[in-house]
């Protein structure tokens, strides 16, 4: 496999005043990149420390304290998965444990998150709402940049958000595992908080890997397939993967803005040029 040869995903600056400057930026590096990193983003240090560390508490916490506080919610909204049992000879085992739920957006869906770790539900209401607020942002960037309505995304589109804290234990055998295999995101867009000094997200652009390298209190931002299929193809929800290692542990909490079940996925008509039509196609085919 190739390495990259020094190819870095782009940053962009939220805090830029020219918001037409931010557009172009965030543009580009969707439809090259299909990922880039987030600064000045409006997000406090505080609250991603808070939210990183109480994922970490809740991964440190004994198996069957995690099962309990993870099984509150009869319709599975909330659940905990493990891939490290996996055990097929001719695949790369995997190395990752993952807690995974709807975005607590009423007193009522509260109840089925974890209550332990103590402030669990409080640093999570408090993390998604901020994350939601910048990822809506970011959406409307996109949206506007692409010719369509800058709320064409805000409503159903992207009602249904899902939050995924993955932990990863350090491995033992990196050559033989991976955190997670290689993959596109199935949602509209990804926002990841992801470990300082811990090289383990990496991109798959022009036949290469690209280490997404963390930047102290930045954001990592990918487009996923479904806002390939909106834009007709002209964003990518570009491959990744995470690698493993035998000496650090590794946490992130992923964001994932998603649509309702009810929300029919297709190529925003204006975006089908006569004669050219869909192209989702041959996205999914590729
Ligand atoms: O944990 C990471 O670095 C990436 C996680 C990821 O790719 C995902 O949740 O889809
Ligand atoms: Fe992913």
């Amino acid at each position: 496999m190739v390495f990259s040869s020094g190819n870095k995903i782009p940053v962009v600056d939220l805090g830029l005043h020219d918001r037409h400057e931010i557009l172009k930026h965030i543009l580009k590096a969707s439809e090259e990149y299909g990922f880039f990193q987030v600064i000045n983003h409006g997000v406090s240090k505080e609250l991603m420390d808070e939210t990183l560390n109480i994922f970490k508490e809740f991964h440190a916490m004994p198996a069957e304290e995690k099962i309990r506080e993870s099984s509150r919610d009869p319709n599975g909204g909330c659940r905990l998965y493990t891939s490290r049992e996996i055990n097929n000879k001719d695949i790369v085992q995997f190395w990752r444990d993952t807690l995974r739920h709807l975005c607590p957006s009423s007193q009522d869906s509260m109840q089925f998150l974890p209550q332990k770790p103590a402030k669990y539900r409080e640093v999570v209401a408090k993390y998604t709402q901020e994350i939601r607020r910048m990822g809506l942002e970011i959406l409307e960037l996109l949206c506007e940049g692409l010719g369509l309505d800058p709320k064409y995304c805000s409503g159903g589109l992207s009602e249904s958000p899902l939050l995924l804290g993955h932990h990863y234990p350090p491995c033992p055998e990196p050559s033989l595992t991976l955190g997670a295999p290689k993959h596109r995101d199935p949602n509209l867009v990804t926002i990841l908080l992801q470990e300082k000094d811990i090289n383990s997200l990496q991109v798959f652009k022009d036949g290469e890997w690209i280490v997404v390298e963390p930047i102290p209190y930045a954001f990592v931002v990918n487009i996923g397939l479904m806002l390939q299929v909106i834009s007709n193809g002209r964003l990518i929800g570009a491959e990744h993967r995470v690698v493993t290692n035998s000496e650090f542990a590794r946490t992130t909490v992923a964001y994932f803005i998603r649509p309702t079940s009810k929300q029919i996925i297709e190529p925003a008509k204006s975006l089908i040029s006569s004669g050219a039509g869909p192209c989702w196609e041959k996205n999914f085919k590729g």
